[in-house]
């Protein structure tokens, strides 16, 4: 069973299966970019050349036989310069707040500086996402210095996200050198054991290919989100299933036909999605069609479903947050 047969069936995902939106983050040059490749190779990366029009820019996407972890960027983190006080607070509590797990990436062979506690006070007020520490370019460190800075890593975990922060540390510390290829895997590992029990989010093929159809499914997921994001926060996935140029339009008046589903875990949730008489599908549809006509610049057609995927999240942990 490949990847994108689990999609049109999202209740056959294996046992166990888990999904989710993993950020990177750390000051310049700790090695984001290059792990990032790592992690999802050359055949998945999307650079998508489009104008950013969700909150997180999709960076890749990592498959594995038992998870897949979408990898997204998150603003704010990036120009602390830029945004002062609470305005920048509240950005990076919004945005990272959505992603189910952070990687915070910290160089092996450079001391732990005052970006890196930045960084890590940020990190900090978001009370309920795991922060796994990566250890980056360990192949430029020696073996005591590479311990000696997983000590330190820890240490600052314990100190700026521990309980007296209400936190409870980093969930993990991993070593990796992305450029060598050593741990990489555990990396992906680690981080996939942070996400919530989920069939895969996005089909696993010809992702270069076709970002837009990644960008389309998460515009629609984004309008479905919108204004019941504490209601439904982890339990809304959508799928594109088809997106076709109509045949038979004269050229200048070209129409894209998107057929997508809404999978919901829950009747009670489909029937939010829906809305009274159908209202707020309406508007959902409305939203993500405007952002797709404006994203691709061609006309659209959309037909929306909304299914419900019984149980898709199995974690007693997912449930409690779901409010169940
Ligand atoms: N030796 C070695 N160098 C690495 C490794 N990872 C990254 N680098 C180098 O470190 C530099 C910065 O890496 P990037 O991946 O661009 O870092 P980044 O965090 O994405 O940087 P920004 O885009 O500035 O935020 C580059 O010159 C990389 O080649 C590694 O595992 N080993």
């Amino acid at each position: 069973m490949t990847t994108d047969d689990l999609l049109l069936d999202p209740s056959a995902a294996p046992e166990g299966f888990r999904a989710g939106f993993v950020s990177l983050v750390g000051r310049p040059n700790a090695g984001k970019s290059t792990l990032t490749n790592a992690l999802v190779g050359q055949k998945v990366a999307i650079t998508s050349s489009k104008p950013q029009t969700t909150r997180h820019t999709i960076r890749g996407i990592v498959h594995r036989e038992m998870f897949q972890l979408v990898l997204v960027d998150t603003p704010g983190l990036h120009r602390p310069r830029t945004l002062l006080g609470q305005r920048l607070n509240d950005l990076v509590a919004e945005t990272l707040g959505e992603v189910d797990a952070v990687g915070f990436c910290i160089p092996a062979d450079e001391k732990i500086g005052p970006g890196d506690r930045f960084i890590a006070q940020q990190l900090a007020m978001l009370n309920r996402t795991p922060v796994v520490a990566l250890v980056t370019k360990t192949d430029k460190a020696n073996p005591a210095q590479v311990a000696e800075q997983l000590l330190a890593v820890t240490e600052l975990g314990d100190q700026v996200l521990g309980p007296e922060n209400k936190g409870t540390g980093f969930a993990a510390v991993v070593p990796v050198s992305a450029v060598k290829g050593h741990q990489v895997e555990d990396v992906a590992q680690v981080l996939s054991e942070q996400l919530p029990v989920s069939p895969p989010l996005y089909p696993s093929g010809e992702l270069t290919d076709e970002p837009e159809l990644i960008m389309v499914a998460e515009l629609i997921r984004e309008a479905a989100l919108e204004g019941v994001r504490d209601e439904l926060p982890h339990s809304v996935a959508v799928v594109v299933e088809e997106m076709n140029l109509r045949e038979d339009r004269p050229q200048d008046r070209p129409l894209l036909d998107v057929y997508a589903n809404v999978f919901v875990e829950r009747d009670s949730q489909k029937a939010i999605i829906i809305g009274k008489g159908g209202s707020r599908l309406k508007q959902i549809g409305q939203q993500a069609r405007t952002g797709i006509e404006r994203l691709l610049g061609t006309p659209v057609y959309l037909d929306l479903r909304v299914k419900v995927a019984k149980e898709w999240q199995r974690d007693p942990k997912q449930l409690g947050r779901l409010g169940f």
